[in-house]
């Protein structure tokens, strides 16, 4: 039985969303045995990374997906908006997962520049898209263990 996997992007910034959503579809594709995927994850997007939460409890209640990876970039400004909206973004994320079961992975980047979220979506610090498929299959893999049980 193989897994399908979807992927959600915030593209406020679109060049380093696409970095993400190459890095969790890379991860996504090595998934191996019961966690091999049927194919690429499907990718969904919105405007930023508020938007998260809801996209990915639309797509966990579908009962289509066997996890979302969730993915965005948050850039500190002059005002505490970042403080919202990470705060708001993670624990929606995380809401969704404990209510309905499904995992979703948290890969937003909550940074204070450019450079930062460069290093850490690919670059020479991390990569958070990849971090966060790998999230989904690690819980994935405890699912299916216990169903297997
Ligand atoms: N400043 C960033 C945002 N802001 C937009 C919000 O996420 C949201 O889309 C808006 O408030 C409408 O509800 N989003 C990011 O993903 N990254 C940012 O740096
Ligand atoms: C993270 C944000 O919302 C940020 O981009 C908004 O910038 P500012 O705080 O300067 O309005």
């Amino acid at each position: 039985m193989s897994a399908r996997y979807a992927i959600v992007a915030a593209t406020f910034y679109r060049d380093l969303a696409d970095r993400l959503i190459a890095g969790a579809q890379a991860a996504f594709a090595e998934a191996e045995g019961p966690l091999a995927a049927d194919g690429p994850a499907d990718v969904f997007e919105v405007p930023g990374a508020f938007e998260l939460p809801l996209a990915a409890k639309y797509l966990a209640e579908t009962g289509r997906y066997d996890g979302v990876a969730c993915v965005g970039a948050v850039i500190r400004g002059e005002t505490d908006h970042y403080d919202y909206v990470c705060g708001e973004a993670a624990r929606g994320i995380q809401d969704v997962q404990l209510s309905t079961g499904v995992p979703a992975a948290f890969g937003v980047l909550t940074v204070d520049s450019m450079d930062q979220a460069l290093a850490r979506s690919g670059g020479d610090k991390r990569d958070s898209g990849r971090h966060a498929a790998d999230a989904v299959l690690a819980l994935q893999r405890i699912r299916r263990s216990l169903a297997g049980a």
